[in-house]
């Protein structure tokens, strides 16, 4: 990727020194035209003319060093700065490069991307927006909130005129003379208002015309009523009105439901991926044949039969035989076994669902069989289907042996789902596993994975022609078949999947260096990366030794410097003939 054009080059030391890309002055001439920007190590230090390439990257991990004030101390304000500036340039730059029209296309992308969520988030703020609204009409100046003895003694000093108690709640409105209240027309009226059930807009007057309340104070009802008796004031009752009402629920909904939201949203989400893959799985089209999988002759024949049956072209009903339910492929790593299954489902023709084993393993009991009953639902109603199961052992391990219900229930839905097909169903499944000793025995008894199919590591016949396979769209300098001889030679205990990477590796070596074609040295270095690794480090005497100093300090030089130990023995402690 090429480096920004403008950012701004920084200029200072590096104190800390994690490894950066930069130009430096000290590497030499032919490296610099090969790689202008090379990896520091610890141990370069830059010099304060060294331009240093990526500045948010180097300044988020060197520490600047400490800008010393007039008196000598340090200036905490440069420490904590920003860095605004050049962000802002390289944004500026950034935006310089890119036209409207390119800006607008991008916005409309990330729209039609986005718009399950755009529409959610837009549905909720238009919610929201609505709640506010309407809290913001109904809103009424709220009453004074005075403490109950204050009614008690504006009632036995005389100066209450009106008292009203709210039905189903402990408040009690009221007014005194000397509030313009007093002389009662307006109390009366939203009293009567209210008594007489009219429009709720006119009931919310009638709160309006209520200048205090208090809350009541039980028992005491008797002695307000025969105060209120005594003094001739007006008291009655009156229900809250449905807007109130309504404003309050309104409240306390919104106030409970904001924090629980991002709960919730958890939930949702963990729920709505526990429905996900039988959404999402659809019947794939299998572009791989048999003759894309070599080596495994065996395994290949097998399921060969199974194709046979599913296509019709064995009658096997004939014969009161019966299509085999499932298919338990069982080998190393790399062999092939998932390769095998895609073949089966491409051969057949027929619609093919893949299924990671883990993707079962739920947090919530029950979620996992739930799949389990989709997926098989799915496959039923597209049959003839095969559903294939890989890395079967995440939820086919032997059960009642942890705590783990979810997976046992995984488990047994799975077992019931093999169980349940009717004889002509015709859907099978196909399993692969690397573990077949930590199955549940249920799993494999006759009439569910009934037949065992070993995908082993090929042998040198069998490396050669899966070399082939995997040669074939790669321009070689040499005849395909030297190559593949070559390498299947080299190659004993490989499996299918270090074949390919070992193909895939030449080819990336080659183009790496330029070439057009694959030479032979690609391929032996390829190989040779398959079997020690990437490393620089030669294992010298040398390096040996000094590892060991390293380990075992205390213990005089095993080996000297010529290779050799105290007792003249090689550095493993064996005579050497050499
Ligand atoms: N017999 C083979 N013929 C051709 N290519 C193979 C063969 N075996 C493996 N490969 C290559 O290796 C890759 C990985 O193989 P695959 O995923 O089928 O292995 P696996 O046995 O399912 O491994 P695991 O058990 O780890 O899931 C394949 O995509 C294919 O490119």
């Amino acid at each position: 990727m090429a480096p920004p054009a403008s950012p701004p080059l920084l200029t200072h030391a590096c104190s800390s020194p994690p490894p950066i890309l930069c130009s430096t002055s000290s590497s030499s001439s032919s490296s610099k035209s090969r790689n202008p920007y090379k990896v520091l190590s610890s141990s370069t230090s830059l010099s304060c003319s060294t331009p240093i390439l990526f500045p948010h990257l180097q300044l988020s991990h060197c520490s600047k060093p400490p800008v010393v004030g007039i008196h000598g101390k340090l200036n905490p304000r440069r420490r904590f700065s920003l860095r605004l500036r050049p962000r802002l340039r390289l944004l500026s730059s950034r935006l310089k490069r890119t036209s409207l029209p390119d800006l607008v296309e991008d916005l409309g992308v990330a729209l039609r991307r986005n718009s399950r969520i755009i529409t959610l988030s837009a549905s909720m703020s238009a919610v929201l927006g609505l709640c506010f609204l309407f809290l913001k009409l109904t809103a009424v100046p709220a009453s004074k909130v005075v403490p109950y003895s204050e009614l008690v003694t504006e009632l036995q000093s005389g100066h209450v005129t009106a008292v009203m108690f709210e039905e189903g709640s402990r408040r009690i409105f009221y007014n005194t003379r000397g509030d313009g209240r007093e002389n009662g027309e307006t109390v009366v009226d939203g009293e009567a208002l209210a008594m007489e059930g009219r429009k709720e807009k006119e009931k919310i007057g009638f709160v309006l015309k209520w200048k205090y309340s208090t809350r009541k104070i039980d028992h005491d009802e008797n002695y307000l009523l025969s105060l209120m008796r005594e003094k001739g004031v007006a008291y009655s009752s009156a229900p809250q009105s449905v807007i109130m009402t309504l404003r309050s629920l309104l409240i306390t909904v919104i106030s409970l439901w904001i924090p629980l939201t991002p709960l919730m949203w958890l939930l949702y989400r963990q729920l709505s991926a526990a429905n996900g893959p039988a959404k999402k799985r659809r019947p794939s089209n299998q572009k791989v044949r048999f003759d894309d999988v070599e080596g495994v002759d065996a395994a290949k024949e097998e399921l060969m039969e199974i194709v046979s049956c599913l296509q019709g072209s064995i009658n096997y009903k004939k014969l009161g035989a019966k299509l085999p339910r499932g298919v338990l492929l069982v080998g190393p790593p790399g062999t092939g076994k998932t390769l095998l299954a895609r073949s089966v489902a491409g051969e057949a023709g027929v619609p093919f669902f893949s299924v990671s084993a883990s993707e079962f393993v739920e947090l919530f009991v029950g979620r996992g069989a739930a799949r389990i009953r989709d997926l098989f639902s799915v496959a039923k109603k597209c049959s003839p289907s095969i559903v294939f199961i890989d890395e079967l052992d995440a939820v086919g391990g032997k059960r009642g042996r942890s705590f783990n219900d979810e997976r046992d229930q995984t488990l047994n839905q799975l077992l019931t789902e093999m169980d349940g097909f009717e004889s002509d169903t015709k859907v099978i499944v196909i399993a692969a596993t690397n573990r077949p000793e930590a199955l549940d025995p249920a799993l494999c008894r006759p009439g569910r994975f009934s037949r065992k199919v070993l995908v082993g590591e090929p042998d040198l016949d069998g490396r050669k022609r899966i070399l082939a396979v995997h040669l074939r769209g790669v321009p070689l300098e040499e005849n395909p078949e030297i190559i593949c001889n070559l390498v299947a030679s080299l190659t004993p205990g490989f499996v299918g999947a270090d074949l390919a990477n070992i193909v895939n590796e030449a080819a990336l070596l080659a183009a790496r260096r330029g070439g057009e074609t694959v030479i032979r040295e690609d391929v032996m270095e390829a190989i040779e990366r398959a079997k020690f690794g990437i490393n620089d480090r030669q294992l010298t005497r040398n390096v040996v030794r000094k590892g060991l100093d390293k380990l075992f300090p205390w213990i005089p030089s095993l080996i000297k410097r010529d290779g050799t130990t105290e007792d003249g023995l090689g550095f493993m402690g064996y005579q050497t003939l050499s």
